[in-house]
């Protein structure tokens, strides 16, 4: 038995997938929802898992600083050295950066933290949803 909550959140990206098959090659942006869930076998003395508040400043001061109208490309993508010409803000990473990557960097972030956290699912599109927990 355990106790669970979860808090979302909402954010925007820029991004693309090197050598997508389909349209997800070309530049594109996404409005997305992320749920991040912690749980718990006991609660604390508020009663809490953990308080929401607290939970939505971790992960929207992660999110704001490294995701939010973000441009997110592989580090390999030839783009890179076209934006860091022109000033462009963007990050990069080891990895392509489609929603699976995304929920994984959140939840270790939040793992980082020292929350107890056990999925965080993201919503890429209205019927496109990634997860990863433990
Ligand atoms: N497993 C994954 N598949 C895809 C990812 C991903 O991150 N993980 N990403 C994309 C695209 O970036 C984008 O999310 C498009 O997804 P898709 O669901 O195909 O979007 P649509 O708007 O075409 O959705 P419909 O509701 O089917 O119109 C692609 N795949
Ligand atoms: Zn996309």
């Amino acid at each position: 038995m355990s106790y669970s909550v979860t808090k979302e959140i909402r954010f925007c990206y820029g991004h693309r997938l090197m050598n997508h098959p389909g349209k997800c090659r070309h530049l594109h942006g996404h409005s997305v929802r992320a749920a991040v869930t912690v749980s718990a076998a006991a609660l604390d003395a508020q009663g809490m898992v953990c308080d929401f508040a607290d939970l939505k400043r971790a992960v929207a001061g992660y999110v704001q600083e490294t995701l939010d109208h973000n441009l997110l490309l592989h580090e390999a993508d030839p783009l890179v050295p076209l934006l860091r010409d022109a000033g462009e803000r963007f990050l990069t990473l080891a990895e392509h950066p489609t929603a699976e990557v995304l929920a994984r960097l959140i939840f270790e972030h939040l793992e980082a933290q020292g929350y107890p956290v056990t999925e965080v699912a993201l919503w890429e599109t209205d019927t496109s949803c990634a997860r990863y927990r433990r």
